[in-house]
């Protein structure tokens, strides 16, 4: 295990979420007195919902804030299993309404995730380099981003030397195709944040942390700066 892991435990799920909103909105908030700009990359799922609700109320120039996602199911932005949704519907309201949003679902190659690659990728590079806040959730099975057990790009995808920005994946566990950041993109970074919670996820990262092969493993393994982990029982 290569990173550092800074661990945040809380006596429940609304604490957890006050706290990690305002640590992000803090280090966005210094990244644009800064450099006049910052990003963020957050995760989809069911976790991060009342997160997003506290860190769209948190007052910082939320202009000068572009949001993207680091992963995403590749459907439409009207379907409920859209992450880009749950952003929608979640973060990018009161003061955070203000924020630029970047998708990953690209609806010209809808039916076609893999020819989408390029200009996705493309798109993201253009936020520059590093993200100054990535968000990273954890399913039950180990996987973050769609670094999925058992898909079918997931060595190309956790390739620490690995040169591409954005992977596809489909696996068992991952309903329909994905769209991922890759591993060296997800790690380039200023400040990197797991967020999770229940007693069954604290345990999923803690086989990871003793060697079990699970792909959240990558992360503790190859991150460069440390790792913030939030969670609550
Ligand atoms: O499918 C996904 O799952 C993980 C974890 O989601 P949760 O529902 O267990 O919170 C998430 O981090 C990822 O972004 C998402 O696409």
């Amino acid at each position: 295990m290569n990173a550092k892991i800074h661990r945040h435990e809380f006596a429940d799920k609304l604490t957890l979420a006050d706290r990690l909103a305002r640590a992000v909105a803090a280090t966005l908030d210094a990244a644009v007195q800064a450099r006049g700009k910052a990003t963020l990359a957050v995760s989809g799922g069911s976790t991060p919902k009342t997160m997003f609700a506290v860190l769209a109320e948190q007052e910082i120039d939320w202009s000068k804030v572009t949001v993207t996602l680091v992963d995403e199911r590749w459907v439409g932005a009207d379907s409920d299993r859209s992450n880009a949704r749950l952003v929608a519907d979640h973060l990018l309201h009161h003061e955070a309404r203000k924020a630029t949003f970047l998708p990953l679902f690209d609806a010209t190659h809808a039916d076609d995730v893999d020819a989408a690659l390029a200009d996705v990728g493309a798109r993201v590079d253009a936020l520059g380099l590093p993200f100054d806040v990535v968000i990273l959730g954890m399913g039950g099975d180990g996987h973050t981003a769609s670094f999925f057990p058992g898909g079918d790009h997931l060595s190309e995808a956790t390739d620490p030397a690995g040169r591409a920005t954005v992977a596809s994946m489909r696996a068992d566990g991952a309903g329909e195709p994905r769209i991922t950041l890759t591993l060296p993109r997800v790690l380039d970074t200023r400040a990197l944040y797991l967020h999770i919670e229940g007693a069954d996820k604290k345990d999923v990262l803690a086989r990871a942390e003793a060697g079990e092969d699970l792909p959240i493993r990558s992360v503790l393994t190859h991150a460069r700066v440390p790792v913030d982990v939030y969670w609550a029982p």
